[in-house]
């Protein structure tokens, strides 16, 4: 496949309620969503995409630099033959390529090799509960659909508290069915003696895991072996130091490409993750629909029974586009004029 041509866009979508990171609270999201133009021996000449829409708090990149890389990559690949299939973006930079660049580059050329041909039977998906416990309350009070098999929610956002997040765990367990689950995700927010006091006050045989539950993550041997919960990693894959090897309690590895980086890396993840029998769930970072779009086809590819953690779409006002884009077509004019043209 040769890439002909390419153009960068950025978007600056408003937020439906100001998203709590770690540090801010963002309004709005802002991305860049690349188009290249490519020339496949078979499907003769067609557009693709990708989004790096680095996460203040959680990217190490930021926007600006995120943009400069993606410029200089796509500048190198301008004329040249790539195989979807193995295509690297690190070959084509001197620099090690930050994970959302990766993401973008490695989604856009190698999406279509990783298609399955069932699109259509529904991913399962774990929702995201976010706001006062109210506010989830009146959410899974109201669900109408069927059930999902778990919801996933933080903890440890206050400032050391236990008893806020015991009640709200107690308070959702006791609305939902018995055989819905819950994953929490503490973000390292815990001490060792505070992550095994709370897994003490809880009803934790409905707890698949939690996500990161100690500030050290060497103390997550120490964690299982007090509590017998299992945790599953996500911060610790956004080391790019880091190398997969299993440990007693892991149960499964929450990969978010935005985070971790392209398509190579997260394959090499999850495949190491999957003869390891430890479960992969896809997760995304609030990127745009076209991002979620992409990773919703990672799920199906890597891990399509795994409720994937992609319910992040909720969080925007405006979405970038809402009819469904078919592959190798150009993204409409209204959808394209949305976004500011920033590099051609
Ligand atoms: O993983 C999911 O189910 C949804 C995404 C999600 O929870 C997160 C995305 C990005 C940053 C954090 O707020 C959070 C996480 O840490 O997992
Ligand atoms: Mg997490």
């Amino acid at each position: 496949m040769e890439i002909v041509g390419s153009k960068i866009y950025q978007y600056d979508l408003p937020l439906a309620w100001p998203l709590p990171l770690k540090a801010t609270k963002l309004k709005s999201r802002q991305g860049l969503v690349l188009e290249l133009k490519v020339n496949d021996a078979d499907q003769g000449v067609g557009y693709l995409y990708g989004e790096a829409a680095p996460l203040p708090d959680f990217s190490l990149e930021s926007l600006d630099a995120a943009r400069q890389q993606l410029e200089e990559i796509v500048s190198a690949l301008a004329g040249q033959e790539v195989d979807p299939e193995s295509f690297s973006c690190q070959e084509w930079s001197d620099q090690p390529v930050y994970p959302s660049v990766a993401f973008a580059l490695e989604s856009a050329i190698g999406l279509p090799a990783l298609r399955a041909d069932d699109m259509e039977t529904a991913l399962p998906v774990a929702p995201l509960l976010t706001g006062s416990t109210a506010d989830m309350l009146k959410r899974t009070g109201s669900w109408s659909s069927c059930w999902p098999s778990a919801f996933k929610l933080k903890v440890a956002r206050g400032d050391g508290e236990l008893k806020p997040d015991v009640y709200r765990v107690r308070q959702l367990l006791e609305a939902l069915p018995e055989s819905v689950c819950l994953r929490l995700d503490a973000n390292r927010g815990w001490s060792l003696e505070q992550a095994v006091e709370f897994v003490h006050q809880i009803d934790s045989d409905r707890i698949t895991y939690i996500e990161e539950p100690v500030d050290t993550a060497s103390d997550c041997p120490a964690f299982y072996q007090q509590t017998r919960m299992p945790f599953a990693w996500d911060e610790t894959l956004q080391n790019p130091e880091f190398e997969f090897s299993p440990q007693t309690g892991l149960a499964a590895i929450v990969v978010k490409p935005t985070l971790v980086g392209g398509i190579r890396r997260c394959e090499s993840l999850v495949s190491a993750a999957r003869d390891a029998g430890i479960h992969t769930v896809i997760s995304s970072t609030f990127e745009s629909v076209l991002g979620v779009n992409t990773l919703e086809t990672l799920a199906r590819a890597w891990a399509p029974r795994e409720a994937a953690g992609l319910d992040t779409l909720t969080a925007f006002k405006q979405q970038l586009f809402d009819q469904p884009v078919a592959l190798w077509q150009r993204l409409p004019g209204a959808v394209l004029q949305q976004m500011e043209l920033v590099w051609r």
